[in-house]
């Protein structure tokens, strides 16, 4: 039987990365966090000197990214290691969250990713989250969640999140780079955030983190996708 793997897409501030993590650690799974490819490729052009629209150069860039991800002690995230340097925080700003949505409308630059994207899946089990998860990367999973939130709650949400990591944030700012965002995953040519044809949708919008992860473990016994 093949590995299973469960797509988790949607956009900023839906809940993803959250879901994905708690997800995996219950399943004793692998997790692919695909964004985070998209945003070290954005940090690692800026520490090149690599413009966001050169595409043959951020497809060089994309295909030999020098990146580890280091598993945390249990219950903490995993380490992300960009060319030797530990930049696990520093790739989690709207700044660069802005230029992982820019370089990512490049096809050569998602091509290039893609194989190391696939490489994730080992036993006994991948969940992965992005944009692109079930309608490209992995169109066979046997369960595609597509998670989503009103725009109002994600930047509520990432307000918080970033205030509680002492950053200075405006909320009214937040709203307007998250509408920039999805307006470019969603309406871009490749790969566009959107949900497979088999997604379940789930707005999580009045829901709380434990009722989307409990959710989604009622959709994986159904499946009997777990051992
Ligand atoms: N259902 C929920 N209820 C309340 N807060 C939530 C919920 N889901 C996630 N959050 C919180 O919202 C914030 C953003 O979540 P998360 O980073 O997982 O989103 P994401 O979809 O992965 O975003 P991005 O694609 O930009 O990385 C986090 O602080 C998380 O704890
Ligand atoms: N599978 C993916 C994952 C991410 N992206 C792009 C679009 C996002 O705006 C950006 C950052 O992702 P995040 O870390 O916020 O999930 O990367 C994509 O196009 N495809």
């Amino acid at each position: 039987m093949s590995t299973a793997v469960i797509t988790i897409d949607g956009p900023s501030g839906s809940g993803k990365g959250t879901i994905a993590g708690l997800l995996a650690t219950r399943l004793g799974w692998n997790l692919l966090d695909s964004g985070a490819l998209y945003r070290l490729l954005a940090l690692s052009a800026s520490n090149h000197s690599v413009d966001l629209t050169n595409e043959e150069g951020l497809k060089a860039l994309a295909a030999h990214l020098d990146v580890q991800f280091v598993a945390g002690a249990p219950g903490q995230e995993q380490l992300i290691i960009l060319e030797g340097e530990e930049v696990t925080q520093a790739i989690r700003n709207e700044q660069v969250g802005s230029g992982a949505s820019q370089v990512a409308a490049l096809p050569a630059v998602r091509d290039a990713l893609l194989h190391r994207q696939r490489a994730f899946l080992e036993a006994p089990g991948l969940v992965a989250d992005g944009r692109d998860m079930g309608t490209v990367v992995f169109p066979d999973a046997p369960l595609k969640i597509f998670l989503t939130a009103s725009v109002e709650e994600r930047a509520q949400r990432r307000y918080l999140q970033l205030k509680e990591k002492g950053d200075a944030v405006i909320l009214a700012s937040l709203l307007d780079e998250i509408r920039a965002r999805d307006e470019r995953d969603t309406q871009r040519a490749v790969a566009p955030l959107k949900p497979a044809a088999d997604a379940i949708l789930l707005d999580s919008t009045q829901l709380s983190i434990e009722q989307v992860l409990e959710r989604i473990l009622g959709e994986v016994a159904a499946r009997e996708l777990a051992g």
